[in-house]
């Protein structure tokens, strides 16, 4: 078996994972300016091919969002590892130099087949960040942004869709995680900010050796 394309002693991993609508993004947003980390979201690169020309994959990608169901693991194992080499070609800055990088992979792995395959081709995580509410949170979250999002997936048909599947296929890769012991819960029902504290000291952790 040939080794993960990056070396995770080089390269930093923290996969950030929850429910629909939990904060991810809005946290790795946050995390990106105080640890200049590159931000990949699995989503983001999947609307990204799904619009983009003479994809292949447009009409499959665009049902499963639709759909609340995951996008066969090539296609966004693929996709993540194209953005990974490009900014490590061209991000500089803290923990940037001779080939090294640190990525916050949000809202991935979402599925056990696609955390063995990520970690056994691409490089092993350090950690994943996992910001957890109630589903009542995430519900009203995700339709105060979809009046103004144009999603096609912040809708309550796809949202109700979109937690089954969170609940029947990303809650036993975030047990796996558990189990490893590179699991860091955050509690992401209060504000922004308080929830921003608790993040960042994971970070911290991380990057300061006490957690990976
Ligand atoms: N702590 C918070 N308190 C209140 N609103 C929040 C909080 N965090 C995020 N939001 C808002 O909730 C919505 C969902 O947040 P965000 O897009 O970060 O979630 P997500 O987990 O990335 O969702 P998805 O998986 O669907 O992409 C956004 O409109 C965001 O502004
Ligand atoms: O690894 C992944 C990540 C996402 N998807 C699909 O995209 C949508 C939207 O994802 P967000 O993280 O909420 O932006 C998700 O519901 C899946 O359909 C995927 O297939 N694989």
């Amino acid at each position: 078996m040939s080794a993960p394309v990056f070396d995770h002693s080089r390269v930093t991993v923290i996969f950030v994972l929850g429910g629909p609508g939990a904060g991810k993004g809005t946290q790795c947003g946050l995390l990106v300016k105080d640890f200049n980390f590159c931000h990949l979201s699995a989503g983001d690169l999947l609307r990204v091919e799904q619009n983009r020309e003479g994809s292949e994959y447009g009409d499959l990608i665009r049902t499963c969002i639709r759909e609340g169901t995951i996008v066969p693991m090539e296609v966004t194992i693929k996709l993540l590892e194209n953005a990974m080499t490009a900014a490590i070609k061209e991000k500089t800055g803290d923990g940037w130099a001779e080939g090294k990088g640190r990525f916050l992979i949000d809202g991935f792995p979402r599925k056990m087949d696609q955390a063995l395959k990520f970690e056994e081709t691409v490089c092993v995580s350090s950690c994943v960040l996992f910001f957890s509410t109630t589903e009542e949170v995430m519900l009203g979250r995700l339709l105060e942004r979809g009046k103004t999002s144009g999603r096609e997936d912040d809708n309550v048909e796809s949202i109700k869709k979109r937690f089954r599947t969170y609940k029947n296929d990303t809650m036993p890769v975030i047990e796996h995680y558990g189990s490893q012991g590179k699991l860091a819960e955050v509690d992401s029902s209060e504000d922004v900010d308080v929830v921003y504290k608790l993040a960042s000291s994971v970070v911290e952790d991380v990057f300061s050796g006490k957690k990976n």
